[in-house]
């Protein structure tokens, strides 16, 4: 070959490599941009390599309290349909939002051809690869149910659970007062000592009230402590200047749980999850906290089993304990020998355990954080309320001490169960639900292709703005029927945005003072619904309707500097509160309440 020859072999050699690259260059963005599903509308702006991306981080840099939510719901309204896809994975499906109640219910209540999505597992499984919420609804779903499924029952509950509860929320009352004594008026950042409160819940319905770290106990000690000189500066402050309170040390194995729970925070909305949790528990911080939870876990675990068989399993302080009689039974069932003190035993437990600290300490606390802020900012509710509970224990008026936890529990107050449902339904603190097409299906007249992701809306239009106006003949056939029948639930679309409790209460006829609460009086969405719905609102309910209770007793919210009382929110785990400050009034029982 001479060197014309060998120079024509090597370019048309490289001509060809060069046309493969760019062809395969091409092919890879051909696959990457966005194929939109055929008559759902979306962002024209969207078609590009990065989808929404680019989009939502703008509208998140350019919007006060901007987050992905209030994205969707910008680009739903904007798009005028209750129905509309978005992109948000490079080489990924589009992702369809609903934000139509009835379809919603449908969907999570009888359309078997819908799941649980792999969205939910993504913010998880970093943690915690083999825990159920995450798992399709399946064999090894329904068997890990099993394990925890008598922690809410009504008489674990009221048992179990609602003293351990009412014991931490006393602890923060306490805090409470000590702080609004010498804060005299001023307001002061509330968001920490729910936070913390939410967390010690957790931890005491899942290890039991002689669980040694207290996140609210060290607060107090630190109150306590403060000295003449930290007093006097505060004296020294206007009345609408901020007060800061020391926080106290926190518990090595506390702070591991909370680091732990906040890395959810680091992966949602996040376009390559995997990479992210690789990273991110990879983090020498991250591995020493793991460490140090599995340790604190694996310890009350064995506390447990001990104390089962000091009293051979007749006292039940928790849902480990509980875990552990279940695990008893399920032997017997199965004709085999309980080993509680297996591995595979310990690490079930510890798994569920930590399952409900992942799934309940941000929700709560940010149901929490909201019912502050309604409360403070509707006084007519708050003293409604307020006159409703006085009126339930009428012999406490005046004694001086709170309703106990076997009064609370054992009795029926209407319009707290309102204000409950009302916090859950403008809170959104889970703002969205997700689910995944198992097969190809239909949605609002669409074809949807087998494993596209459905996100359902908890604070969009139909339960939180006017709902869309759908054709009937565009339902399925199980939700036309609804409408047929009467069986649609709907809000008045007139002050549908509204915080107002009343919209779940019934008023008699008679004299007008008879009122009953309807749970199902309108669509609500906040803990999802149907078999995959929240495996813990019970638990809410009750350390809801502790707070309130004890809160309202106490206190008198009243309302804070503008600059703090905003609607604004902040979508890490949940959708929390930007601010949550409050401005206490402590109520002398010896007075009268109003
Ligand atoms: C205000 C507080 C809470 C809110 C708003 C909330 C909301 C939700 C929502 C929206 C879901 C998804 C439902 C669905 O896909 O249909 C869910 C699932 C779940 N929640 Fe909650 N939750 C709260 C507190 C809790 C607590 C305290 C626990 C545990 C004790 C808990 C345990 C779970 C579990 C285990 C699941 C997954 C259920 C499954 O897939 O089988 N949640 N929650």
């Amino acid at each position: 070959m001479d060197i014309d020859t060998t120079f024509h072999v090597t370019w048309t050699t490289l001509s060809f490599v060069a046309v493969a690259l760019a062809l395969s260059v091409l092919r890879l963005y051909q696959l990457a941009i966005p194929k939109p599903i055929p008559g759902i509308p979306y962002n024209k702006t969207s078609k590009k390599l990065l989808g929404d991306v680019p989009a939502i981080v703008e509208h998140m840099a350019k919007t006060e309290g901007g987050t992905f939510v209030t994205y969707i719901l910008k680009s739903m309204e904007s798009l005028d349909s209750p129905l509309i896809q978005i992109f948000i994975r490079p080489f990924g499906k589009p992702h369809l939002v609903l934000g139509d109640y009835p379809e919603a219910y449908d969907i999570l209540m009888r359309r078997r051809e819908f799941d649980r999505s792999p969205t939910l597992g993504d913010l998880v499984k970093g943690l915690t690869p083999d825990l159920h919420i995450h798992l399709k609804t399946n064999d090894t779903w329904k068997a890990q149910r099993r394990l925890i499924q008598d922690l809410m029952t009504p008489s674990f509950l009221h048992n179990v659970a609602g003293p351990v509860l009412y014991q931490n929320l006393g602890l923060l009352i306490d805090l409470w007062r000590m702080k609004s004594h010498i804060a005299n008026g001023r307001p002061w950042k509330a968001a920490d000592d729910i936070n913390q409160m939410a967390l010690n819940g957790l931890t005491g319905f899942s290890f039991g009230e002689d669980f040694k770290h207290s996140a609210i106990k060290p607060a107090l000690l630190a109150v306590q402590g403060m000295d003449e000189e930290a007093l006097a500066i505060i004296r020294r402050k206007g009345p609408d200047e901020f007060v800061e309170f020391p926080k106290g040390q926190e518990s090595t194995a506390l702070r591991a749980i909370r680091e732990l729970t906040e890395t959810v925070g680091e992966v949602q909305g996040n376009p390559v999850p995997a990479l992210t949790w690789a990273y991110v528990t990879r983090k020498p911080r991250i591995r020493k906290a793991i460490r140090i939870k599995e340790d604190c876990i694996e310890k009350e675990l064995m506390n447990g089993v001990q104390r089962w068989e000091e009293t051979s399993g007749r006292v039940i302080k928790s849902a480990v304990d509980q875990m552990i009689v279940r695990e008893k039974r399920l032997a017997e069932k199965e004709g085999r020998t309980p080993n509680f003190f297996s591995r595979v035993m310990i690490d079930e437990c510890g798994l569920k355990i930590f399952g409900f600290i992942l799934a309940g300490h941000e929700t709560t606390s940010t149901a929490l954080n909201w019912t502050l802020k309604y409360l403070a900012d509707y006084p007519s509710i708050q003293s409604e309320l307020r006159e409703a509970l006085r009126r339930a224990f009428p012999t406490l008026g005046y004694s001086g001490r709170s309703p106990s936890i076997n009064e609370i529990t054992s009795t029926s107050i209407p319009y707290l169960d309102a204000v409950i449902e009302e916090i859950l339904r403008c809170a959104g603190a889970i703002p969205v639900v997700d689910r995944v097409a198992t097969a190809d299906t239909e949605l609002l007249g669409h074809h949807i292709p087998k494993g596209t992701v459905v996100t359902c809306l908890v604070t969009g239009p139909s339960l939180l703005s006017a709902a869309f106006d759908v054709e009937i003949s565009r339902r399925s056939p199980t939700s036309q029927s609804d409408v047929k029948e009467g069986r649609h639930r709907s809000w008045d679309p007139a002050g549908i945005s509204r915080f107002n409790p009343d919209r779940w209460i019934i008023r008699g006829n008679g004299n007008g003072d008879e009122i009953e609460f309807n749970p199902t009086a309108g669509p609500q969405l906040a803990f999802g619904l149907g078999t995959r719905g929240c495996y813990g609102k019970r638990l809410v309910y009750l350390e809801m309707r502790i707070f309130l209770t004890l809160i309202l007793w106490n206190f008198e919210l009243l309302p804070c500097p503008p600059a703090v009382s905003t609607y604004h929110a902040k979508l890490i785990a949940s959708n929390e509160p930007t601010h949550t400050y409050v401005r206490l009034r402590e109520i002398s029982r010896e007075k009268t309440i109003n």
